[in-house]
C-alpha cells in the first residue's frame, strides 16, 4: 500500500540465507545500543557477544551484506545499522496523514522524531476552513473535502486521529474507505473498524493514571505502622464518582476497565 521507496537491491536479499535474516535483528538490536551511546566501531568479538553469537558466523552473515569491517578497527556501527535496517524493510518510507490540526496535531507535525525513524508527514487535514492553506511545520494544512484524494495521491496507509473525539470515528471510517490501513489514535474514544485494520491509541490520561495508582500505592506504604490505619474509606472508582476523598485526602486515582 505505501509508496515508500527501498534501497534494497533485490539480487543482494535473495543471496541472504535464511538463518542469517533471523540472526540480522539480534545484531541490529545489540548495534541499536551501541549507537546510542555514540560507540563509533565495533569488533566482530564484541558484536557477536552482545548479540549472543558466534563471530564467525556474524563474520560470514555480515560477508552477505557486503560488510567486512576493517582489521583493526571493527566494523562502523552506524554504517552497520543502516545496512541492517535496509537489509530488513526499515528504512522504507512510510507516508503519514494527520487529521485535526489542533494543539496536538499541530505538536505531532512539528516533530521532528518521525522523518528519522522512516515517517513522512505527507499531508495535514483538518476540518476548519479556515485553517486551509495555512501552514503548519511548513506543510500546508488542507481541508478534510480532499482526504480521499490526499490518501490516494500519496499512497498513505497510515493516518493519525487527533480530532475530537466525537468526530473520531467518522474520520477513521473515511480514511479507511480512502484505503488507510493502520491508524494511530490520539482521540479519547474507541474506534471500531473492519478487519485487515489495526489501531494503536495513544491515551497519556491512562498512562498518568497508572501512575498516580502507583503514586497512591507509594503514599500507603510510608503511612503503613504509622499509628492509626484510617477507617474504611471507597477507593477507586466508588470514591471518584461520589466525590468522596481517599484516606490521605486525595481523590483516588480511577483506574480503566
Ligand atoms: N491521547 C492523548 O494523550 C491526548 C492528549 C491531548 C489531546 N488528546 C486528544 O486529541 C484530540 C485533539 O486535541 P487538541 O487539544 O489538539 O484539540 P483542538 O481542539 O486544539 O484541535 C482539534 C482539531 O480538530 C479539527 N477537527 C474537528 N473535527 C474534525 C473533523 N471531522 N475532521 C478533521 N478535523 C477536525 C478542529 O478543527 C481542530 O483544529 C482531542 O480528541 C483530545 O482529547 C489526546
Amino acid at each position: 500500500m505505501a509508496t515508500g521507496r527501498t534501497h534494497r537491491p533485490a539480487t543482494r536479499s535473495r543471496g541472504i540465507p535464511e538463518a542469517t535474516v533471523a540472526r540480522l535483528p539480534l545484531y541490529l538490536r545489540a548495534l541499536t545500543a551501541l549507537s546510542e551511546r555514540s560507540v563509533p566501531t565495533v569488533s566482530s568479538e564484541e558484536l557477536a557477544a552482545a548479540a549472543g553469537v558466534n563471530s564467525a558466523k556474524l563474520r560470514k552473515d555480515f560477508s552477505y551484506l557486503g560488510s567486512y569491517g576493517t582489521r583493526g578497527v571493527g566494523y562502523d556501527v552506524e554504517y552497520l545499522v543502516y545496512q541492517i535496517s535496509r537489509e530488513l524493510g526499515l528504512t522504507q518510507d512510510w507516508p503519514v496523514v494527520i487529521v485535526g490540526i489542533g494543539n496536538l496535531g499541530a505538536a505531532l507535525a512539528n516533530y521532528g522524531g518521525f522523518a528519522s525513524r522512516g515517517f513522512r508527514v505527507a499531508a495535514l487535514i483538518d476540518a476548519d476552513p479556515a485553517m486551509a492553506g495555512k501552514p503548519v511545520a511548513g506543510i500546508p494544512v488542507q481541508h478534510t473535502d480532499e482526504l480521499e484524494k490526499i490518501i490516494s495521491d500519496n499512497g498513505v496507509s497510515i493516518g493519525v486521529i487527533a480530532t475530537p473525539a466525537g468526530a473520531a470515528q467518522q474520520v477513521c471510517e473515511r480514511l479507511v474507505a480512502a484505503g488507510v490501513t493502520s491508524i494511530l489514535n490520539f482521540a479519547p474514544t474507541v474506534l471500531s473498524v473492519p478487519d485487515g485494520v489495526d489501531v494503536r491509541k495513544v491515551d497519556l490520561s491512562i498512562e498518568l493514571q497508572i501512575l498516580a495508582f502507583h503514586e497512591q500505592r507509594k503514599a500507603g506504604e510510608e503511612t503503613e505502622g504509622e499509628a492509626a490505619v484510617p477507617p474504611a474509606a471507597p477507593t477507586g472508582a466508588a470514591a471518584a464518582a461520589d466525590g468522596r476523598k481517599g484516606p490521605d485526602g486525595d481523590v483516588p486515582a480511577v483506574m480503566p476497565a
